[in-house]
């Protein structure tokens, strides 16, 4: 080979690679590089370990069943998922109708702003978001509403995470975040104007304990808003198909069960709510929400090439392949959810804490 063939393969290659990397784009939203992927507050080294004590789960459902192991469970699969997440959707870690015309990141804003504008919120009230992640809907709702929002999350990596966010987006002042148990909530009686919670009590074993923990911190008179993660009319139990995407769901996302549609409103009276409306979100004239999952495959195949590679140089912890392939798999088993249309992330209900 002459020096010019080796010069032309050489450059083709680097090419190749910047175009795979950068162009394809790096992540879906800028903020979190590859080279950064960790596994949250678990060292390096015990990443892989950790996945298979998250897989062990599943293999003793008796132990999922067992309330008191899930806020750990749960805690866990954050670890291990939220540098992915963080990395390949942003810092909202919730589905969203698809907006024609608007991108991803503008739907999900008025998903968002939709949740906050239900709960009739004045600027300087002080609202509680349950289960706040890395606190993407906490900053759009603060900036939208002027409410000043105290979000709450099981995982202490996520609440470094969503601090550092709160301030380099300058809404420190608007946006305070606290590690703890939505069971069981560090706040006193009486002591919100309002409360929402994205995506996040499907995590509860027995949701009328964490609806009871809101109905308590909530004033009287004040209005809760929650999207729900449940099996629609659609979802038959006697179809082994059913069942088998709506395991899939629950594997990959650290869920001790998914409910029905029929039971939300049931047990928020059960703790005293008044239900004002219920509605699936999902259901037309709104856009699919999975749309967004079905148009990032190739995207999700480009990371997971990355991914190999990191964890083979040492850049990332071993493990993360793993995780990787769940979430991938996750997708899936998702996207089937919304094409067969027996699963619904925004089943949305408003409740009203009774004035007297
Ligand atoms: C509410 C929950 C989380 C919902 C979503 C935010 C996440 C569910 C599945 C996740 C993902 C799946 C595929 C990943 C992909 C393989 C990777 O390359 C980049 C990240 C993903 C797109 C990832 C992003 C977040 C999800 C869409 C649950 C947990 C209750
Ligand atoms: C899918 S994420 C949604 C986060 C956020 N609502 C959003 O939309 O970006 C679910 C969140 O619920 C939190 N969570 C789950 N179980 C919890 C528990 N028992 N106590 C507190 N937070 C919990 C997780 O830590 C995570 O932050």
């Amino acid at each position: 080979m002459d020096s010019l063939t080796v010069f032309c393969t050489g450059a083709l290659i680097a090419g190749g690679i910047f175009w795979f990397v950068c162009i394809l784009g790096p992540a879906e939203q800028k903020g979190k590089r590859a080279v950064d992927l960790s596994g949250g507050s678990i060292s390096a080294e015990k990443v892989e370990d950790n996945y298979k004590q998250y897989w062990s789960f599943f293999r003793r459902p008796k132990e999922i069943e067992t309330a008191e192991k899930v806020p750990d469970f749960v805690n866990t699969f954050y670890n291990l998922v939220t540098d992915i997440y963080e990395w390949g959707w942003g810092q909202s870690f919730h589905f969203s109708p698809s907006v024609p015309g608007k991108s991803h990141r503008d739907a999900t804003r008025l998903h968002e702003e939709r949740a906050v504008d239900l709960i009739d919120v004045n600027p300087g009230d002080r609202i509680l978001d349950v289960g706040c992640g890395v606190g993407g809907p906490m900053r759009a709702i603060a900036a939208h509403s002027r409410a000043k929002v105290v979000g709450i999350t099981i995982n202490e990596y996520q609440v470094n995470r969503a601090r550092l966010h709160n301030k380099k987006a300058g809404l420190d002042s608007l946006c305070e975040v606290v590690c703890g148990n939505f069971l069981q909530m560090p706040f006193a009686d009486d002591s919100f104007d309002g409360a929402y919670s994205i995506e996040a009590t499907c995590h509860a074993p027995k949701l009328e304990e964490v609806y009871s923990e809101i109905f308590r911190v909530l004033k009287p008179g004040a209005l809760y808003v929650s999207y729900e993660w449940v099996t629609t009319d659609k979802f038959k139990a006697e179809n082994q198909e059913h069942v088998e995407i709506i395991q899939g769901i629950e594997r990959g996302d650290a869920l001790p069960g998914l409910r029905s549609y029929t039971d939300i409103a049931e047990i928020a009276k059960k703790v005293g709510f008044e239900v004002v409306k219920e509605k699936d979100l999902a259901k037309p004239p709104a856009q699919p929400w999975w749309t967004r999952l079905k148009m990032g495959r190739v995207a999700y195949w480009r990371n997971h090439i990355l991914v190999t590679v990191l964890a083979a140089l040492g850049i990332a912890p071993k493990g993360t392949v793993d995780v990787h392939d769940m979430l991938f798999k996750t997708a899936d088993y998702l996207t089937k959810g919304g094409d067969t249309g027996i699963f619904t992330p925004m089943h949305m209900i408003l409740c009203r804490k009774p004035s007297s």
